[in-house]
């Protein structure tokens, strides 16, 4: 059993393929569950930030287009579109537990200036007094790494590491880091536990599995660089049944856990 018992502050990720079907469309049965169980560890007493993706799909979706092909330029548009799209299906999920909402958009430089990282520090602060669940994103129409190189993943850690998270819990369309990518061959094995980012690591984490997601599993491991580095325990796990987020609270062994040696047990 791993001891996330005095986990207090908690980042949940979730993907571009865990939130939208590949047709662009919101996959909503699956941000309902998402939406309750939150809320759920929410009641519980802890703060908890959503980082999601999906603006760029949900913007396809809502125009009807395919992802075949679009320009940057394109994509931060279609981000425009998109990311109401997610905040109004957000705000009425969450609003049917009684939880209140808050959009975030980040641009990943923030932890790079003093003062807008105290900015964002106090902006969290003040919404976690209030009892809210901030809902970050990548401001696609400021930034476009994350267009470019699919960064959700890093921004979760960053984000973690401002407010000096416990957990960051990344979803996915995969139960956790494989051997290699389970896509390209079928013997891949789940690696259950990382205590170092080496070489063997980096080199069998693939790029994307969907069409509309960007980054794949070597942001997500840049991402436990981050959050390793600041003694925050990552795990990957897989997004399918968002219950998990609870059953990965209480200890079990789900998805791949990211700890460095030296961390504390939270
Ligand atoms: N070693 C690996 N273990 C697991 N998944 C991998 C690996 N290498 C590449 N992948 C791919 O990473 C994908 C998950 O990342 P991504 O497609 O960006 O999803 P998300 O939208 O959830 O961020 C998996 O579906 C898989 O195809
Ligand atoms: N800001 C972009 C996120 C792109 C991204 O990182 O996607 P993913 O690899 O699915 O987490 C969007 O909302 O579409």
């Amino acid at each position: 059993m791993r001891d996330f018992g005095n986990v207090k502050k908690v980042v949940v990720k979730v993907g571009t393929s865990t939130v939208t079907y590949p047709t662009g469309k919101l996959n909503l049965s699956r941000l309902e569950k998402l939406a309750r169980v939150l809320s759920d560890i929410k009641n519980e007493g802890r703060d908890v930030v959503l980082v999601t993706s999906g603006a760029v799909a949900s913007g396809l979706g809502r125009l009807g287009l395919t992802k075949n092909h679009k320009t940057t330029q394109e994509k931060q548009a279609l981000a425009a579109i998109g990311q109401g799209i997610l905040m109004q299906i957000y705000e009425k999920l969450f609003g049917e537990y009684g939880v209140v909402v808050a959009q975030v958009l980040l641009t990943k430089d923030v932890v790079d200036e003093e003062k807008k990282m105290l900015n964002v520090k106090n902006t969290f602060e003040y919404l976690f007094k209030y009892g809210a669940i901030p809902i970050v994103n990548e401001n696609d129409v400021v930034a476009i790494e994350e267009l470019e190189f699919g960064d959700n993943d890093t921004l979760s850690a960053y984000v973690a590491t401002i407010i000096d998270a416990d957990l960051l819990i990344i979803l996915s369309d995969i139960d956790g880091l494989y051997s290699c990518d389970p896509r390209l061959d079928k013997n891949a094995q789940l690696i259950k536990e990382v205590f170092e980012i080496d070489s063997y690591i980096e080199s069998i984490a693939g790029g994307a599995g969907t069409v509309n997601s960007t980054g794949g599993m070597q942001t997500k491991i840049e991402a436990a660089k981050i959050a390793m580095q600041h003694g925050i325990p990552m795990v990957i796990a897989n997004g399918e049944n968002p219950s998990v987020v609870k059953e990965i609270l209480e200890g079990k062994e789900i998805g791949t856990l990211f700890v460095s040696k030296n961390t504390v047990s939270r």
